[in-house]
C-alpha cells in the first residue's frame, strides 16, 4: 500500500517553473530518497508535501486522502536540527507530545524509554550544546519520530556531519529503521548516502526539475557485506551520475 502519493506536482515562483509534474510514492515502511543537485527544488517539493505551500498544480495524498495545504499531517525534520538551546534534550524531544496536549510529566515518561534506542542514554538532562553533532541529529530524529505521523520528511538530516560521524549515523539509522519501520522520504544530494539508506531513489534533474530516474535497491544488496565497495554499488552510482549529467 502507498502511504504517500505525490501526483503531478508542479511549482513555479515568479513565473518560473522550479519542479514539473513530479510523481512519486512511498510505501508503508519504505525509505525513499529524493536525490538532486542543489537548487533542483527538493525543498520546494517538501514544502508542498508538508502543506506549507500550495503547488501551481497537482495533489498530495496521504493514505488516499488529499493533504494539500494542511500542515501537520506528516512530520518534517529540517536540515538544521533546530533544537532549542535553553531546553534540555528531553524537553526538546517531547515538544510534539506537548503540542498534541500531553502533559509534560506524561510526555517525559513516554519519551524516556526511547533514549537508549536513539543512543542518548544519560543525556536527557543535558542541553543541546553539550551534545556532539551526531547526537544532536539523533535527538532531532527522535523528536521527529515522536510526532507519530505516518510519514516522515527528512531534509538532508546528515549533511552537516563529518564523513566518519555520517557513516556511523547511517549504520545506526538503518538499524533503528529496521525496528521502527517509519515510512520516510529523505532529501539528499549525497549519492552514496542515497544508495546506502534507501529502498528506492528518485533522481531529480534538468530545469525545471523532473524525475529522470527511479532506482530500486533490492534488500539483498543492502544485506551484502561491504555493499558500498561492491561492483553493484559502483554501477548504480555510475547510473546516477549519468542521470544527473555531472
Ligand atoms: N519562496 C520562493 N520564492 C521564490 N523562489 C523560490 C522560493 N523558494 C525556492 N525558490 C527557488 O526555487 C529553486 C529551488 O529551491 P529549493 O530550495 O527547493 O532547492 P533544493 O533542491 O532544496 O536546494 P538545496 O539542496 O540547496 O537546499 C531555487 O532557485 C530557489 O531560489
Amino acid at each position: 500500500m502507498m502511504i504517500l502519493d505525490v501526483k503531478n506536482v508542479t511549482q513555479s515562483f515568479d513565473g518560473q517553473q522550479i519542479i514539473q509534474k513530479i510523481n512519486l510514492q512511498v510505501a508503508k515502511g519504505e525509505i525513499v530518497s529524493l536525490l538532486g543537485v542543489s537548487g533542483s527544488g527538493k525543498t520546494t517539493l517538501f514544502n508542498v508535501i508538508a502543506g506549507l505551500n500550495q503547488p501551481a498544480s497537482g495533489d498530495v495524498l496521504l493514505a488516499g486522502t488529499s493533504i494539500l495545504n494542511q500542515p501537520g499531517q506528516v512530520s518534517y525534520m529540517l536540515q538544521k536540527d533546530l533544537l532549542m538551546p535553553y531546553r534540555t534534550v528531553l524537553d526538546n524531544v517531547i515538544l510534539p507530545l506537548l503540542i498534541t496536549g500531553t502533559s509534560k510529566k506524561l510526555a517525559r515518561k513516554q519519551a524516556l524509554p526511547f533514549f537508549e534506542e536513539f543512543g542518548l542514554t544519560g543525556y536527557a538532562k543535558s542541553y543541546p550544546d553539550e551534545l556532539s553533532g551526531g547526537m544532536r541529529q539523533r535527538a532531532a530524529l527522535l523528536r521527529t519520530y515522536l510526532f507519530h505521523k505516518p510519514v516522515a520528511l527528512l531534509d538532508e538530516p546528515f549533511s552537516a556531519l563529518d564523513a566518519i560521524t555520517k557513516r556511523a549515523l547511517h549504520r545506526w539509522y538503518l538499524e533503528i529503521m529496521g525496528k521502527i519501520h517509519l515510512s520516510t522520504l529523505l532529501i539528499t544530494h549525497d549519492i552514496d548516502e542515497a544508495l546506502v539508506l534507501s529502498n528506492r531513489i528518485y533522481v531529480l534533474a534538468q530545469k525545471p526539475s523532473i524525475i529522470v530516474d527511479e532506482i530500486n535497491i533490492p534488500e539483498a544488496l543492502h544485506q551484502q557485506p561491504e555493499f558500498e565497495l561492491s561492483d553493484e554499488f559502483l554501477q548504480l552510482k555510475r547510473r546516477i551520475i549519468t542521470d544527473l549529467n555531472i
